[in-house]
């Protein structure tokens, strides 16, 4: 089964690089440019540079082309899947599409396994997701991710394609948790970036962490997710990773708010968008959700990180 990845930000490169010290894979940009770039340079300068492209991994801007492989990697931003595969539903149709972003589309609340079935019905479908920065996984450091995919024959083929040397797939049948997981993450670390920021210490941080996590809970097994899901790296893995690390930009973009700092907002940022989802997901199932609440009034400046802590001290008192 040949491979390509469709979407050359440092994650799908990233992944292409890892999956070329297996055979032969197809990396695809939009940008011609950066495809011309990257061909003659073997990096990709503008969004994981200092790694250099292996042999087995060929650049192209062709989408027919790349998509002639059997499987390929979505990894694009939450927010342009959609439009994404609607550009190029001819291409995609019959292929097997492996999604590996993280968060909630904005005006509908899906998430990727939702928003592919809904661009290309009857498409076989699975996600990537779990604790891995795209450095980390482009240097062959040992890395462990989530295939979730409800076609339980399809995931075990999927776990055997797309594992690594140094990249270990673990496979779930439970699409929803992992998909809720890895988007919910991203909103809380954004918190936890904000606290360590305006210097409120660990304490706080794990205070947020941990009833952050309760809410990820919540939602996620309201929307049919099994609670074993959560606890596993899709949920609770990539939580810790993305809450206490300077690599990830969800938590550098908290640690700007806290610090009132600038932040460059070129930067793909999930929990943002991601963040106004669940607050409307949680108006409309009548659910708490208060820490990712908060976190998109803060993102919107509607709140200082004083103010925004303030208002979560300062909720009714309950049992944990
Ligand atoms: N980076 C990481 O460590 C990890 C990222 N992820 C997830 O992977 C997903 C992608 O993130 P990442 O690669 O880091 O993001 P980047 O910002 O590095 O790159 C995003 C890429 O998507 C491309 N893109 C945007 N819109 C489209 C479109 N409509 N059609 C085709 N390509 C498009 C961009 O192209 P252009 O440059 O032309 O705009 C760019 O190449 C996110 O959901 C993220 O959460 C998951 C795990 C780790
Ligand atoms: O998802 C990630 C780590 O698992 C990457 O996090 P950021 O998108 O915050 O950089």
């Amino acid at each position: 089964m040949s491979v390509a990845v469709l979407g050359s930000g440092a994650f799908g490169t990233a992944l292409a690089i890892s999956l070329a010290g297996k055979g032969p894979v197809t990396l695809w940009s939009r940008s011609p440019e950066q495809a011309r770039q990257m061909q003659e340079t073997r990096e990709n300068q503008q969004r994981l540079p200092g790694l250099p492209l292996p042999e087995a991994l060929s650049v192209t801007d062709d989408l027919d082309q790349a998509s002639q492989s059997d499987t390929l990697l979505l990894a694009v931003p939450m927010q342009k899947l959609r439009g994404m595969m609607s550009d190029h539903a001819a291409a995609l149709r019959g292929r097997v599409l492996v999604a590996c972003c993280k968060g909630i589309e904005m005006n509908s609340g899906l998430g990727p396994m939702a928003v592919m079935a809904e661009t290309l019905p009857g498409t076989r479908t699975a996600l990537l997701t779990g604790p891995s920065f795209a450095q980390d996984i482009a240097r062959g450091l040992p890395t462990a991710l989530t295939l979730a995919c409800a076609e339980a024959d399809l995931g075990r083929d999927l776990q055997a394609q797309l594992t690594t040397a140094n990249l270990r797939l673990y496979r779930t049948t439970d699409t929803i948790g992992a998909e809720l997981g890895g988007a919910l993450k991203n909103v809380i670390a954004i918190g936890c970036g904000a606290c360590i920021g305006a210097g409120m210490g660990d304490s706080a941080r794990a205070a947020l962490l941990t009833r952050g996590f309760a809410e990820m809970q919540r939602l996620a097994v309201l929307k049919g997710a099994r609670p074993e899901t959560l606890m596993g790296l899709s949920g609770l893995g990539d939580l810790m990773l993305t809450c206490s690390s300077d690599l990830s930009r969800n938590y550098r973009f908290g640690l700007a708010l806290g610090r009132q700092e600038p932040f460059d907002r070129s930067t793909t940022v999930e929990g943002v968008a991601t963040a106004h989802a669940v607050a409307q997901l949680a108006r409309d199932n009548r659910i708490e959700m208060p820490i990712s609440t908060t976190v998109a009034q803060l993102s919107n400046g509607d709140y200082s990180v004083a103010e925004a802590m303030r208002s979560l001290l300062n909720r009714p008192l309950k049992e944990e």
